[in-house]
């Protein structure tokens, strides 16, 4: 035996210890959180147990992050401990994720990502839709898209809140490569026509004009309906994502084409309840304000008066009339800090109305 062969030997056997030491000590996590699953339901009989806490959650991520002694890097660690996490969730009840479909779009990988893979996730085919399977009960919670650092607010969304009961639960941050793609089976043909969501289309137009001016762009539902029709169609190419390209089978020709390099959505998780405190918070509200001079900085002066940071505010027309707006703020802090609970009711006596729309811990992965 060479030396090599010796030392990968040793190695090797020291590496199949660990995994029954690991495989040992996640069996007991399991055990753990089905436990947590029966002290939760003793405590509500017969009522609606939230098994999915999503503090706690954050607050597992993050503490893992901050002390992973590495080589691995924290977010590397953060991801194996989520789908451990997601794993042990199973166990206490297994979670139905709506989110906007079909298979293989971004949303899917968001939800994924934040959920991680042990959940059962239902693809539906609008934004309006999946607030009404979250409403209804159907599923425990949706993904749903808000705003990319391209192209700026999903309208859709923010408008389903005027409307929704529900309660924003979370945020994911997904980092979105654009890829151009045709069926292997097609691939030496000229492609005449290229099939994308309009979004991705915005988001890789420079591309495009440089690279494929003059092909026609055809706008479907999503990638994943582009990459279907690229997959069947010859002389046709789809730009879409990693996930649709491989469930369609098709061959990447231009990876990462998007023009912008940090190009980024972020997405929300809706749910039916409020979610306590994590330590490290963002609230959004809706607020509508009477058309006089000053409102906007009637609004947003709590804000300065009590130090919280703004991270996003965005103007809507209001369905209540012609001129009217209605204001989407998200900012730091939780509805149970003394400073948010301050800055809401100086806002509430001013505003024509202010709906609440969730406080929940700030995206971790
Ligand atoms: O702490 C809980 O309440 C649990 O249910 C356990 C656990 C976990 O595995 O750590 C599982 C699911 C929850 O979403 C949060 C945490």
């Amino acid at each position: 035996m060479s030396d090599e062969q010796a030392r990968l030997g040793q190695l090797r056997d020291e590496i199949d210890r660990l995994d029954r030491e690991i495989m040992d000590l996640i069996s007991r996590r399991a055990e753990c959180a089905q436990e947590v699953a029966r002290v939760k339901m003793e405590a509500h009989p017969g009522e609606d147990v939230f098994f999915y806490r999503p503090e706690r959650e954050a607050r597992v991520l993050r503490r893992i992050k901050e002390s992973n002694p590495g080589p691995l890097s924290g977010e590397e660690m953060a991801r194996l401990f989520r789908e451990i996490m997601s794993a042990c969730l199973a166990l206490e009840k297994p979670m139905h994720i709506a989110f906007l479909g079909p298979i293989g779009t971004f949303t899917q990988a968001a939800a994924l990502k934040h959920f991680g893979h042990s959940v059962i996730s239902v693809p539906l085919p609008a934004i309006d839709a999946v607030f009404r399977e979250v409403e209804s009960g159907a599923a425990h919670y949706g993904v749903v898209p808000v705003e990319n650092s391209t192209e700026g607010m999903i309208n859709h969304t923010l408008d389903m809140f005027m409307s929704s009961p529900l309660k924003i639960c979370g945020e994911v941050q997904l980092r979105i490569h654009h890829h151009l793609m045709v069926s292997p089976e097609h691939k030496g043909e000229e492609i005449v026509r290229i099939y994308s969501h309009q979004q991705s289309f915005a988001q890789c137009r420079q591309w495009l004009d440089a690279h494929r001016y003059g092909i026609e762009r055809v706008t479907v539902s999503s990638n994943a309906e582009a990459a279907r029709r690229a997959a069947e169609e010859p002389g046709t190419a789809a730009i879409a994502g990693d996930m649709a390209a491989e469930l369609y089978g098709l061959e990447v020709l231009a990876t990462s084409i998007e023009d912008r390099p940090d190009n980024t959505t972020r997405f929300l998780i809706i749910g039916r309840e409020e979610v306590p405190a994590s330590g490290n918070d963002k609230s959004s509200i809706l607020v509508s304000m009477r058309n006089k001079p000053g409102a906007l900085y009637q609004l947003l002066e709590p804000f300065h008066k009590h130090g919280l940071s703004l991270t996003r505010i965005e103007t809507r027309p209001s369905p209540s009339g012609t001129w009217a707006y209605v204001f989407y703020i998200d900012f730091e802090g939780h509805v149970d800090d003394e400073q948010v609970s301050k800055v809401l009711s100086e806002i509430d006596e001013e505003a024509v109305e202010l709906k609440r729309l969730g406080s929940y811990p700030i995206g971790v992965l």
